[in-house]
């Protein structure tokens, strides 16, 4: 079903005091400002913090937790890792998967997600999958070419009822962390063409009902006219979910 999120993507930051700080700023500005909208907020902090921040969400349909990476396997000897089904069992209801600093740092490609893909589902968990283009494919104009790939090789093989349960987030790599936001008109162009590929590789209720979000450099100023773009349905955000009253600022922007 197609909704407005707007999720806070913390990566690798914020001690376990750092976050409840952090949790406990946002739900106190947010509290007012979601009564009588319909935007989710989700809230992905590093595992070590998952279970604590959960407890601090206010119970109601607006705030979710979300987890940044699971393990592929539901369990075993694998040391380090996170199973999807250990996320479940702490009340995590989103799973982030194929953020492009995990397919770069941590070489994780189209079939390592795909099964990555299917452990979530398994586990009752809603993916966010991230696509998104470098600068380098950007400039040779083939970005449209290298979503459409992304798409078919990491997502396209789920069945119709596992593809309803999963949430697109367009992140142009060079966008992220850079300050360099991809303008309006750029999302809503690659937003669009996400729409037009499920269309074709499901139907075109699939495409209408999918939420597709857009990540990178998006802040207080840029969301508004983000957000009003016809196929963008909140962001992904980094660097400004780390910062209470611009995270606060972006929920606002719908
Ligand atoms: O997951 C979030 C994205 O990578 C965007 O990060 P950013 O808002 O810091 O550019």
């Amino acid at each position: 079903m197609r909704k407005n999120i707007v999720a806070g993507n913390w990566k690798m930051n914020m001690t376990y005091q750092d976050g409840l700080a952090l949790i406990s700023e946002i739900t106190n500005m947010v509290a007012d400002e979601v009564t009588g909208s319909e935007v989710e907020i989700v809230v992905c902090p590093p595992f070590p913090l998952l279970h604590a921040i959960g407890k601090q969400l206010p119970q109601n349909d607006h705030f979710h937790l979300g987890a940044q990476n699971c393990h592929q396997k539901e369990s075993g000897a694998y040391t380090g890792e996170v199973s999807a089904k250990m996320l479940q069992s702490v009340g995590v209801e989103y799973v982030i998967l194929g953020h492009s600093e995990r397919r770069q740092y941590f070489r994780e490609d189209d079939e390592l997600l795909s099964q990555k893909l299917k452990a979530a589902l398994g586990a009752g968990l809603k993916p966010i999958f991230c696509v998104g283009e470098s600068l380098e494919t950007r400039e040779a104009d083939d970005t449209n070419e290298f979503i459409a790939k992304q798409l078919q090789n990491g997502l396209f093989h789920l069945s119709n009822e596992e593809f309803d349960q999963v949430v697109i987030a367009y992140e142009p790599i060079w966008a992220i962390g850079t300050g360099k936001t991809a303008t309006s008109q750029q999302a809503q162009e690659v937003h669009a063409f996400i729409r037009e590929q499920i269309a074709r590789a499901y139907d075109a209720e699939a495409a209408l009902n999918t939420t597709i979000l857009y990540g990178g450099s998006a802040n207080a100023q840029n969301a508004k006219e983000l957000f009003s773009q016809p196929d963008v349905d909140g962001g992904l955000i980094g660097g400004a979910s780390l910062k209470s009253r611009d995270f606060t600022e972006i929920i606002k922007s719908f």
